[in-house]
């Protein structure tokens, strides 16, 4: 089977009207955006390199806009579904770019396995590798530690810094069986990792339908049986305290984070914190500080920074 694929030359203004209209309008199959921005933050992303945008192939002036569809679906009736709906958007004030719609065709098979070929095995450190599903893995030690991973639609491959800052914490705080929060699990690979380092029980949770459900399915892929999940935002609704408290969340949520820590740290528990991009770190520190918290390790990757904090007592 062969998937048509309507491609907009278009602007990230649009990008998210376009897409609800293809998925709830038109039932498209999948939509997907290339932007130049996700580009030009690459380099910082990673690891502070330039990126040579010359040196990029096909890369867009705004945003390319993709729409998957059956091959059967009438094409020109949704070019012009999707060219109405643009001048619509500009005629709300919007910037639609070139506006230029083009079509193509791609092998069904491709499309579903196209995004496994980006995600390898991650020999993370000495206790843990990454392993995607559909990948075999020899550990080079015979204790070194396998989390088995689908990723699915929910964030966690183990690929982004943030997640691996948030590891190294836990590996380091892990020094004895305890027991983990974590909080906006996503995949659910920060609780396997604390599984499978050691954790007495583990809590994961996410205001996600689909985090709730890839870290069901992860944790039976590595057949633990100690990680429970709760839908829930943040630790307001989460019953009981933890030794360990980690969250790889964006730094405008961690201030949120940040007044309930107390009631749902143990004594002499730790919280690992990732996901701060260097220029919110002023704001993170003076918010812990405020709560009765004191960093005890900072850590850095490119933008990327996670902490290690303590109780100021402790
Ligand atoms: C950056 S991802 C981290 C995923 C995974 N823990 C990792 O380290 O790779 C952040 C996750 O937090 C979840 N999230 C966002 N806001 C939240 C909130 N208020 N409460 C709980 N989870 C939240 C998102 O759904 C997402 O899965």
């Amino acid at each position: 089977m062969k998937l048509l694929i309507i491609k907009i030359d278009t602007s990230h203004e649009v990008e998210d009207a376009l897409g609800v209209f293809a998925l709830d309008n038109l039932n498209a199959l999948g939509i997907e955006s290339r932007k130049r921005s996700d580009f030009e933050q690459a380099g910082w992303l990673h690891d502070s390199t330039v990126v040579e945008m010359d040196d990029i192939k096909d890369l867009p002036k705004d945003t390319y806009f993709y729409a998957y569809f059956d091959e059967e679906a009438d094409k020109d009736e949704l070019v012009k579904k999707f060219a109405e709906k643009l001048k619509e958007l500009q005629g709300y004030g919007l910037n639609i770019g070139d506006g230029k719609i083009s079509i193509s065709y791609i092998k069904d098979q491709d499309w579903n396995t196209a995004w496994q070929k980006y995600y390898h095995v991650i020999d993370f450190s000495r206790h843990l590798a990454i392993v995607p599903k559909w990948e075999d893995y020899k550990p080079a030690f015979k204790d070194q530690q396998l989390i088995k991973l689908d990723p699915g639609l929910a964030f966690g491959t183990g690929n982004h810094k943030t997640t691996q800052l948030a590891m190294m914490g836990l590996e380091r705080a892990m020094v004895k069986p305890m027991s983990v929060v974590d909080v906006g699990t996503g995949s659910g690979i920060l609780a396997i990792a604390a599984s499978k380092l050691g954790a007495t029980d583990v809590l994961a949770t996410d205001i996600s339908d689909e985090s709730m459900t890839a870290t069901k399915q992860n944790s039976a892929l590595n057949d633990l049986t100690n990680i429970r999940v709760q839908k829930t935002s943040l630790l307001a609704d989460v019953k009981g305290k933890f030794d360990i408290i980690v969250a790889n969340i964006l730094a405008e949520i961690l201030l949120d984070l940040i007044p309930q820590m107390d009631a749902h740290l143990n004594e002499g528990g730790e919280v690992i914190f990732s996901g701060i991009d260097y220029l919110q770190l002023p704001k993170i520190k003076k918010a812990l500080n405020e709560n009765g918290f004191k960093i005890d390790l900072t850590m850095r990757q490119g933008r990327w920074i996670g902490l290690a904090i303590t109780r100021k007592d402790s």
